[in-house]
C-alpha cells in the first residue's frame, strides 16, 4: 500500500523472547476480548509492569500495521493529526512563442497527515504509549475518534474543518503510568470513560523468573534466585521506589557478562545487586534509604543464594505472588 505521508508504519511483531505465562495470557486475552467488542484498551500501571511490551504483543495478534506514538508534554493536536506545513510549488512554463518565455510559480501550503490521521484513515493499530504525558488539550481530538469514530481535521486557517470517517479496522491501545508520577497529567474523565482500563500490577513470580531467564541468558535456577532477592526487597518496603523486573534483568545480564556467580560468597555479585538495586530504588543523595536497602539486600542475598532457598519467599508486603 503506498501512502503519501511522512509517518513510520511498523509491522508489529512480538519479541522472539516474549514470555507467555498464564498471567500474561490472561491479561492479553482480556484485552483482546474488549478490542474485539469494539473498545479501545488502556493498560495502566507503574513502571516496568510490561504495559508497552504487552501492547505490542496485542498489536501483533491483531496483525494490522502499527503506528506508535509516545506521549509528550510538548505535543499539540497537530502532532497527532497533522498540519499544513509543506509547500507545493507548481511551475507553468509558457513558451508558445519561442522568442517569449513566460513562467509562473504557484506556492500553496499542503496538509500533511500525522500519525493519528494515518492510523484512522487506513485502519492501522495505534499504540499511544504513556498518553497522559501529553497535555489533555492535545488529546481532545481523540474523544470523537473513540466515540463517534470520526476524526475532525481542520483544513484551513479560518476554522473550517473536514471530518474523516475512522476505518473499521482502526484499533487504539493506550498505556499510562499512575497520576502521581512526575510529568504525568491527570487523564480526562471523558477520555478514560471511552476506553476499558486494565490495571497491571507487578508480574507474578513465574512470569518474572521466565522473563529474566529468557532475556538474560542466565540459567532458570539463577534467575529464580535473582527474582527472589528483588521480590524480597519489594516486599520489605524499605525503598523509595519499588524495584522492578528491569532491576532483575540488569543484575542477571551484568552478572553473566562479568562472569559473577549468583552466589552469596561472590563479592562481585553482591556489589552488582547493591549498585543496581540501590540506584533503582532510591533518589540521589538519599543516603539513609540506601543504607537500609543495602542491609536488607545482604539479608536477602544470604537467604536466596545459599544453595538452600527453595520455593516462594514468604509474602510480607504488597508484592504479587
Ligand atoms: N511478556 C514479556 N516477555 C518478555 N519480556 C517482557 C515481557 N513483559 C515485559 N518484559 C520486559 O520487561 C521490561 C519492562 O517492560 P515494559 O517496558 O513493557 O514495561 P512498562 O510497564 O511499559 O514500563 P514503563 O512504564 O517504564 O515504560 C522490559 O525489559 C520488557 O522487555
Amino acid at each position: 500500500m503506498s501512502i503519501a505521508h511522512p509517518t513510520t508504519v511498523l509491522e508489529p511483531r512480538s519479541m522472539s523472547d516474549f514470555v507467555e505465562t498464564e498471567y500474561v495470557k490472561d491479561v492479553a486475552a482480556r484485552a483482546m476480548g474488549y478490542i474485539n467488542a469494539g473498545f479501545p484498551v488502556h493498560l495502566r500501571g507503574i513502571s516496568g509492569t510490561g504495559k508497552t511490551t504487552l501492547a505490542i504483543h496485542i498489536a501483533a495478534k491483531l496483525g494490522r500495521p502499527l503506528i506508535l506514538i509516545h506521549g509528550d508534554e510538548e505535543f499539540s493536536t497537530s502532532n497527532l493529526i497533522g498540519s499544513e506545513n509543506g509547500y507545493s510549488i507548481s511551475k507553468v512554463r509558457d513558451n508558445f512563442i519561442h522568442s517569449v518565455l513566460k513562467t509562473e510559480e504557484n506556492m500553496s501550503k499542503q496538509w500533511v497527515d500525522n500519525r493519528l490521521t494515518v492510523a484512522c484513515k487506513y485502519g492501522f493499530t495505534l499504540i499511544y504509549d504513556e498518553f497522559t504525558r501529553s497535555r489533555p488539550e492535545a488529546n481532545n481530538v481523540l474523544l470523537s475518534v473513540l466515540q463517534e469514530r470520526m476524526l475532525d481535521i481542520p483544513t484551513t486557517g479560518n476554522g473550517d474543518s473536514n471530518y474523516v470517517k475512522v476505518h473499521p479496522d482502526f484499533t487504539a491501545i493506550f498505556t499510562s503510568n499512575p497520576e502521581e508520577y512526575a510529568g504525568v497529567h491527570r487523564s480526562q474523565d471523558a477520555l478514560r470513560d471511552r476506553m476499558v482500563t486494565l490495571d497491571l500490577d507487578y508480574f507474578d513470580e513465574e512470569t518474572e523468573v521466565g522473563i529474566v531467564h529468557s532475556r538474560s541468558g542466565v540459567s532458570y535456577e539463577d534467575s529464580k534466585k535473582i527474582v527472589g532477592i528483588v521480590r524480597g526487597l519489594r516486599d520489605s518496603e524499605v525503598f523509595e521506589f519499588a524495584p522492578t523486573i528491569r532491576g532483575c534483568q540488569m543484575i542477571a545480564k551484568t552478572a553473566r557478562v562479568l562472569g559473577a556467580s549468583v552466589d552469596k560468597n561472590d563479592s562481585a555479585f553482591r556489589q552488582i545487586c547493591v549498585d543496581i538495586l540501590s540506584s533503582e530504588t532510591t533518589r540521589i543523595g538519599s543516603r539513609a534509604t540506601k543504607e537500609k536497602v543495602t542491609k536488607e539486600l545482604f539479608k536477602l542475598i544470604d537467604h536466596h543464594c545459599n544453595g538452600k532457598a527453595k520455593g516462594k519467599p514468604k509474602a510480607k508486603g504488597n508484592g504479587r505472588r
